[in-house]
């Protein structure tokens, strides 16, 4: 069946029998080395301007929680940076652990961060999403990792939301959130060609990941964990380890845009 998830029957492992090119020659997450990541020049800063009118609503989705943007207008963009043409932002979402210690999808010398961000953007140069994710150059997707540390006031707006989203399918408006309060102050990164880390697990992705991370203290950690893979009704099932482990190079090159 195509329940794909995170248990041991539904996990990473069993993906590829439903989704063969979970090993394929582009998967994501990897394992970031920096000392092997080879600085570009050429590499254009990241310019990244979102319109906080753009959120549209809250939802659990039964894998993660995600924030979705009204995409039919260049209102929240990214250019520049490693990708030829402008993308506007579809999504952001996360991916955390059952503790601190891991949950990050991304690692940096096989350092584990207690979880990701993922602000999902799609090439306008395509007419819809849809179409743009079936493309090897269709998505971009940013992440920025998660450090146990200050409460994140920012975070904050979004944990606050979380009582209506408790369950898998619920959804809530969510208005003027603006997700460029979620970056870090330095936009240095890594890229290189990826793909989607969940089922459908698409070789579309270009992924810039960001060197420094923000902050999130272990109360804010915890109230991550609250929320549930499960439904309404159904026996609870703590939304946590909603990761997929870092997947083969296959000779691919990571970028840095930094010395
Ligand atoms: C057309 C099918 C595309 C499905 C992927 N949608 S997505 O928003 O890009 C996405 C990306 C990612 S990820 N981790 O950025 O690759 C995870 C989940 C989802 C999702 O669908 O919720
Ligand atoms: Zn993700």
């Amino acid at each position: 069946s195509h329940a794909w998830g995170y248990g041991a029957d539904t996990g990473p492992d069993k993906w590829a029998d439903s989704f063969p090119i979970a090993n394929g020659p582009r998967q994501s997450p990897i394992d970031i080395v920096p000392g092997e990541a080879s600085y570009d020049p050429a590499l254009k800063p990241l310019v990244l301007k979102y319109d906080p009118s753009t959120c549209l609503e809250i939802l659990n989705n039964g894998h993660s929680f995600q924030v979705t943007f009204l995409d039919d207008i260049d209102s929240s963009t990214l250019k520049d940076g490693p990708v030829l043409f402008n993308h506007r932002l579809k999504q952001f979402h996360f991916h955390w652990g059952a503790s601190d210690d891991h949950g990050s999808e991304h690692t940096v010398a096989r350092t584990k961060y207690p979880a990701e961000l993922h602000l999902v953007h799609w090439n306008t140069k395509y007419a819809n999403f849809g179409e743009a994710a079936s493309q090897p150059d269709g998505l971009a997707v940013v992440g920025v990792f998660l450090k146990i540390g200050e409460k994140n006031p920012n975070l904050q707006k979004l944990i606050d939301a979380f009582d209506s989203i408790k369950t898998k399918g619920s959804q809530c408006s969510f208005a003027d959130f603006n997700p460029e309060t979620l970056l870090p102050g330095c936009l240095d990164y890594w890229t290189y060609e990826g793909s989607l880390t969940t089922p459908p697990l698409l070789e579309s992705v270009t992924w810039i990941v960001c060197k420094e991370p923000i902050s999130v203290s272990s109360e804010q950690m915890a109230k991550f964990r609250s929320l549930l893979f499960s439904g309404e009704g159904e026996t609870e099932c703590c939304m946590v380890d909603n990761y997929r482990p870092p997947q083969p190079l296959k000779g691919r090159t990571v970028r840095a845009s930094f010395k």
